[in-house]
């Protein structure tokens, strides 16, 4: 069966060099189609829809069904390559010790392992798969989920097998923080070898990626030599390389992604040039999280200045309890226009085909024939709307 879908005043479809595409710098790099149509087909219970035609709607071939969006604009479903969504309890009130001026260490998450180890698989569950929902009804069709907020082999093994009944994009991270009471130079030490063996060997099968919170400036956290060990023993043990680096204070983090081809490094908040330039000439992908400078008052990355570099770049939710407990990339865009520099058009691109780039991925973050048919609608007729109404609801994704 096929569906055709018109009504589209503007269609981004992520294809810098698409047929037709609208030749304004607003727009640049985007590939927009204006008062266009897509047909999709396939799609069952075990394979997702796939794009079979995209143009002009005047010239649309005909479909089994049809859709009428009635002047909305389409954009590719936003990729969210950076989420930590396994958790319980609630850490309100540290938010909003924050907004009165107390700082951000990372201390926190020991009260969020706390309360997600004494929940039930269940409640896990009910509250990942809300969270989730809450992420689809705001345009994102694909999302990694990290764990590391169990911190036992068993809770690390339950968070990953949990995380991958809602993704694909599954990352192991025993070493987001030594637990507290680990924290003895003999502890610290034992817990590394937990997370680089049984540990470790216990989540591979279940995970795709392998991440560390590297932040020497945290005491909670990992230096350079602990974290390069943890991704060292990830690839040893078949998984993929993601970095949380230079968050809190310049650090080892991005220099060790590029050195090891990780990814994609995440955060990139304080950057010495060094760092600007290594990303520069790598295929790891700088992925900011604005959220995050946005909930613990931080000065927000220079995304202008790695754009100016040629680095690559992602944007993403971070969504998590403790510095960022928002699941908006709608959200993420307008921030990362109004407070780091990015052009709309940079913007858009970064939470769709950059974030791809993110998961290395090729078949998600554009609208193109072949690939799947993840799409968000937006409720206006211009994407540009997505940071221009800020806080409104207008962009879901288009269940078909
Ligand atoms: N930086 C480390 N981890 C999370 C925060 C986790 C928390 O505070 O609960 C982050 O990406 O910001
Ligand atoms: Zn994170």
């Amino acid at each position: 069966m096929s569906m055709l879908i018109t009504g589209i005043t503007e269609l981004v479809t992520g294809e810098e060099g698409a047929d037709g595409a609208v030749e304004d710098p607003l727009h640049a790099g985007l590939g927009v189609l204006r008062d266009a149509a897509i047909v999709i087909g396939g799609g069952g219970e075990d394979s997702a829809a796939t794009v079979e035609w995209v143009g002009p709607a005047a010239q649309a071939p005909a479909a089994d069904w049809a859709i009428d969006l009635e002047g909305r604009s389409v954009v590719p479903g936003f990729v969210d390559s950076h989420s930590h969504l396994v958790f319980a309890g609630d850490r309100s009130a540290e938010f909003a010790a924050r907004m009165s001026g107390t700082p951000y260490d990372g201390g926190g998450i020991a009260v969020t392992v706390e309360a997600t180890r004494a929940a039930s698989d269940h409640e896990l569950r009910t509250l990942l798969q809300r969270r989730v929902q809450e992420m689809r009804a705001q345009g994102t069709t694909t999302v990694e989920v990290k764990s590391g907020y169990g911190l036992t082999v068993e809770d690390e093994v339950r968070a990953l097998r949990l995380a991958k009944e809602v993704t694909d994009e599954v990352t192991y991270l025993g070493a987001h923080v030594v637990p507290p009471d680990r924290r003895d130079e003999a502890g610290r030490a034992a817990y590394l070898d937990l997370v680089c063996g049984q540990m470790l060997q216990a989540c591979a099968p279940h995970a795709r990626w392998v991440d560390v919170f590297c932040e020497p400036a945290s005491p909670h956290a990992f230096d350079g030599d602990e974290s390069r060990r943890v991704l060292e023993a990830g690839r040893q043990a078949g998984l993929e390389l993601r970095v949380h680096g230079n968050q809190l204070g310049e650090g080892p983090g991005v220099q060790l992604a590029v050195e090891l081809g990780a990814a994609s490094v995440d955060h990139c908040t304080f950057l010495a040039d060094a760092e600007v330039e290594a990303l520069a000439g790598s295929d790891t992908v700088a992925t900011l999280l604005p959220g995050v400078e946005f909930s613990t008052r931080q000065p927000y990355p220079d995304a202008r200045r790695l754009l100016d570099a040629g680095v690559q770049v992602a944007l993403a939710s971070d969504c998590n309890p403790g510095t960022c407990y928002s699941s908006s990339m709608p959200l993420m865009i307008a921030l990362a226009v109004r407070e780091m520099g990015m052009t709309p058009a940079e913007a858009l691109r970064a939470a769709t085909v950059g974030a791809s780039k993110a998961l290395r991925r090729n078949d998600i973050g554009r609208i193109a024939v072949g690939l799947r048919a993840d799409f968000a609608v937006v409720d206006a007729p211009s994407w540009l709307h997505i940071p221009y109404r800020v806080g409104v609801p207008i962009v879901r994704t288009l269940e078909v």
